[in-house]
């Protein structure tokens, strides 16, 4: 890129070597211009500052993490281990969250209710639901779906998110003194401005209704402590999958409410839920990794700083481990008895020590929201529309997500 030289790891067998094999190796972040915008300077240059900074003044789940996601060292390792051990205590993974997680399907189902039958676009209160699942664990409160502020701040990170990816900002990664030449660098710079505002405004509130006693969630572990310290979207199943999944459903877990502990009885749906993650490929260059000392990899010298690329959409699509590999086929992940097999090359949250921190998370609430909603209602294309006209062409930014479309969700019962 440029001045700088990049590996590019491609297939499932050069991906693992380097991020689980080596992971050492290969396990550093490489922090472009842009990210370092997001952290402002936050530790990721110079390396060590502690660990109050943009991260925690913004509450928001985004900032807090850009603490984690664009550090490395010390201050990377320390808030990881925060955050895990945090996210544990609150429940990830287990009952706690799936209670909360489960409340806020409910709240889901009747948003689609309200439209009865009628088509309306239903990724923006998906993805209002999944902020709720965070907002539930940063700091103990969910937001209406109508709340004007959640609303403004789910469009806000979807802009960000989708600017970063843009032709003209991987042009100021590679030359940042164009930076405020460019006004897709001013529309990001403006929108992390104002969610800073709105993250401090948030922290206040916190802060003065802080009380000891009672921990209302992360953001108050660590207040009371003093550290210094996206969903998804579903590429649509067909329509004989879909009845597949219902059928299973119906069959397993009937009219109440799906829980966690249903999934190993539900092979049909995990393998659908998996195919679905894995050819939607929401983040297909994962984020970007650096060598932390000079390396040898298979055959090759690797310099200590060099920026490397683990290309998962090459891992997701290897045509050497998946049978099908550009078509949804939820029998990549089963066996010939109708078994779930997990499959190694299924690495959407990426692999090694930088792995996605909340996949754990992640997982458990794509499981409830998906059988939940799909438990409940018929989904159709808007009216005059076949399914075959559904455009599943990925929307490109740093995340592919899909085209805005119409649904319209029938009662099943
Ligand atoms: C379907 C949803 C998600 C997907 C597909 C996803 C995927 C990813 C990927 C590919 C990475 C880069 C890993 C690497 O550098 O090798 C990552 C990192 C990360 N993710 Fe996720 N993620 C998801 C949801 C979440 C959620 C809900 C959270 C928060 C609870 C989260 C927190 C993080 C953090 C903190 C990192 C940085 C880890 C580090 O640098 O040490 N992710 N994720």
């Amino acid at each position: 890129m440029a001045h700088k030289k990049v590996v590019v790891l491609a297939g499932y067998k050069t991906v693992k070597q380097a991020l689980v094999n080596q992971a050492e190796d290969f396990g550093e972040r490489e922090v472009f211009p842009i990210f370092h915008d997001f952290n402002k300077g936050n530790g990721t240059r110079t390396g060590q500052k502690t660990l109050v900074a943009t991260g925690f003044c913004s509450f928001l789940m985004n900032l807090w993490l850009s603490g984690i996601l664009f550090t490395n060292g010390n201050q990377w390792r320390e808030m990881r281990r925060f955050t895990l051990g945090t996210l544990k205590d609150f429940g990830m993974g287990k009952r706690i969250m799936e209670e909360k997680i489960v409340e806020e399907c409910q709240y889901l189902i009747e948003e689609f209710e309200q439209h009865k039958g009628e088509a309306f676009d239903g990724a923006q209160v998906i993805s209002y639901a999944a902020s709720n699942i965070i907002s539930t664990l940063m700091y103990g409160k969910r937001f209406d779906y109508k709340d004007p502020n959640l609303q403004a701040m789910i469009s806000r990170d979807q802009e960000i998110i989708y600017h970063t990816g843009s032709p003209s900002i991987q042009m100021y990664n590679i030359f940042p003194w164009l930076g405020p030449f460019l006004k897709t660098w001013w529309v990001i710079m403006r929108e992390l401005q104002t969610r800073a505002k709105h993250g401090k405004r948030i922290l206040t509130e916190l802060k003065e209704s802080l009380n000891p006693g009672k921990c209302r969630g992360l953001v108050d572990v660590f207040l009371t402590h003093k550290k210094d310290l996206e969903v998804k979207h579903f590429h649509p199943p067909l329509t004989a999958e879909t009845h597949r999944v219902q059928e299973e459903l119906s069959r397993v877990v009937g009219n109440r409410q799906v829980r966690v502990e249903d999934r190993k009885n539900l092979p049909y749906v995990e393998a659908v839920i998996h195919e679905t993650q894995r050819l939607a490929n929401v983040v297909p260059m994962s984020l970007p990794h650096r060598t932390s000392r000079d390396t040898a990899f298979q055959g090759y010298f690797i310099g200590k700083g060099t920026m490397v690329i683990p290309l998962l959409t090459s891992v997701l699509y290897d045509e050497s481990e998946w049978a099908t590999p550009h078509t949804f086929n939820p029998a990549h992940f089963l066996d010939d008895q109708g078994r779930f097999v997990r499959r190694d090359a299924f690495m959407p949250f990426s692999a090694g020590r930088r792995m996605c921190l909340g996949e754990g998370l992640a997982r458990m609430v794509l499981f409830l929201f998906f059988t939940s909603l799909l438990q409940r209602f018929h989904f159709k294309p808007a009216p005059g529309v076949s399914e075959d006209d559904l455009d599943l062409t990925p929307v490109v930014g740093f995340t592919l997500h899909p085209l805005p479309h119409k649904l319209r969700a029938t009662d099943r019962f």
